[in-house]
Order: C-alpha cells, then sequence, then structure tokens
C-alpha cells in the first residue's frame, strides 16, 4: 500500500465497515458520510450489492477514499477495481489474492491475528495489515504483544470496536486507524435513517479527533 494511502486513512483514524443489502441505500449513506466528515467507507463483499454500491459511490463522490471488504478472491478484486475501489481488504490472508492485488497494483490490507500469520505478510511484502477479528484475538494486549517483535508492521484493527474502545486502539503507537461497524450498524443503512447515521458519524469524528 502506498504511504499517501496509509497516511490518507491514518488522516482518518476510523473506517466504516459497510454492509449494503439494496444498492439504492449506496448514495445517501456516501452523502451522509461525507457530509459528516468521514468520507472513507470499506464497502464489504459480503452482499451482492457491493460492487455497483461501490461503482455508484465513486461516481457520485469521486473524491470519497473507498475500499472493498470481505474480498476473498482474485473474481471478486477485478470486480472491486473496476467497480472504483482503491483498496482491497479481507477477514484473512489468502497469499494467492495477497498476489493477485500486487499484480493488478491495487492495495491490499489482509487480515492477520497472530505472529504466524504477520511473518506470512511480511514475506509477501505486506507491512500495513488488519487485525482480525480484534476483540475476539485478545484486544489491547494482542495487538501491542504482536507490534513489540514486528516493528515494521502497522495495524488497522477490526471486529468488536466502538466508541467505548476506539481510542484505546488509537493510542497505540502504529495503529494507524479503526474499523468497525458501529456507526453504520446494518439495521440502521437497511432502514435509512442517515439522520442517526449521520449523528454516529459526526460522534465518531469528535470522539476520535478531540
Ligand atoms: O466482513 C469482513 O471482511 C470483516 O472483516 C468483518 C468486519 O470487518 C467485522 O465484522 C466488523 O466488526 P464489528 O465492527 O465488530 O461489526
Amino acid at each position: 500500500m502506498s504511504q499517501q494511502l496509509i497516511e490518507k486513512l491514518k488522516g482518518f483514524k476510523v473506517i466504516p465497515v459497510i454492509q449494503i443489502n439494496n444498492v439504492e441505500q449506496a448514495v445517501p449513506l456516501a452523502k451522509t458520510l461525507v457530509e459528516n466528515g468521514l468520507p472513507v467507507a470499506e464497502v464489504t463483499f459480503r452482499t451482492e450489492a457491493a460492487e455497483d454500491a461501490i461503482r455508484l459511490m465513486r461516481e457520485a463522490y469521486p473524491s470519497m477514499c473507498i475500499g472493498a471488504g470481505t474480498v476473498l478472491n482474485a473474481a471478486q478484486v477485478d470486480r472491486a477495481k473496476t467497480a472504483g475501489a482503491e483498496f482491497i481488504v479481507a477477514p484473512g490472508l489468502n497469499p494467492n489474492t495477497v498476489r493477485y492485488c500486487q499484480e493488478q497494483d491495487i492495495a491490499m490490507v489482509p487480515g492477520v491475528n497472530n505472529p504466524s500469520q504477520v511473518e506470512q505478510a511480511l514475506e509477501l511484502g505486506l507491512t500495513f495489515l488488519k487485525f482480525f477479528p480484534a476483540e475476539a484475538s485478545g484486544g489491547i494486549n494482542m495487538i501491542k504483544s504482536l507490534l513489540a517483535p514486528y516493528v515494521d508492521v502497522a495495524f488497522m484493527p477490526t471486529g468488536g470496536i466502538g466508541k467505548a474502545n476506539v481510542n484505546d486502539y488509537l493510542a497505540i503507537d502504529r495503529v494507524h486507524c479503526c474499523g468497525g461497524t458501529w456507526m453504520v450498524a446494518p439495521a440502521l443503512i437497511e432502514a435509512g435513517d442517515w439522520d442517526e447515521i449521520g449523528r454516529l458519524v459526526r460522534e465518531a469524528v469528535e470522539l476520535v479527533n478531540p
């Protein structure tokens, strides 16, 4: 991942992890994020709407930082890149998918949660990694333990992060940003509750930028 993109993600500090079920929710959600100070999204390929959602968000907000999450194979990499994603995120580390992203010259942030996976990632030339599932894998203590020996590694913790603990993670050196769904819960998106999402986004931005 380019240092420029890493710096961009660091600047946001919080990356909304989004599950979109209906493509018509994409642009209103992007509008809500942009207008409330968080022009970034990781749109997960957990749903069939993800590809078109990324495309519509990119068309409506060309400068928004949009990534694709839950990308598990080369075909999904192609679909995400074609739709306009500028980075790829995965729950785990699949060397084949990582190598394919490198061949396609698109940034890839695989998920890891133990030393062997970190060393696999280093072997693949990656140093910016998703720590997932963060809380279930030992949380703050685990991520500090992983950062100690691997002095070139930085993390984006995701999984069980919310208002109560996000700043605990961000306080750790080499934790660049955190992923989370708390401000973009699928139920709120499904309900089209853009006011509540906007409030939660503003609250999150203020929380991590005291
Ligand atoms: O689907 C993926 O690729 C994932 O990595 C899973 C999501 O990032 C986590 O489920 C977010 O966890 P919460 O913020 O606790 O809801």
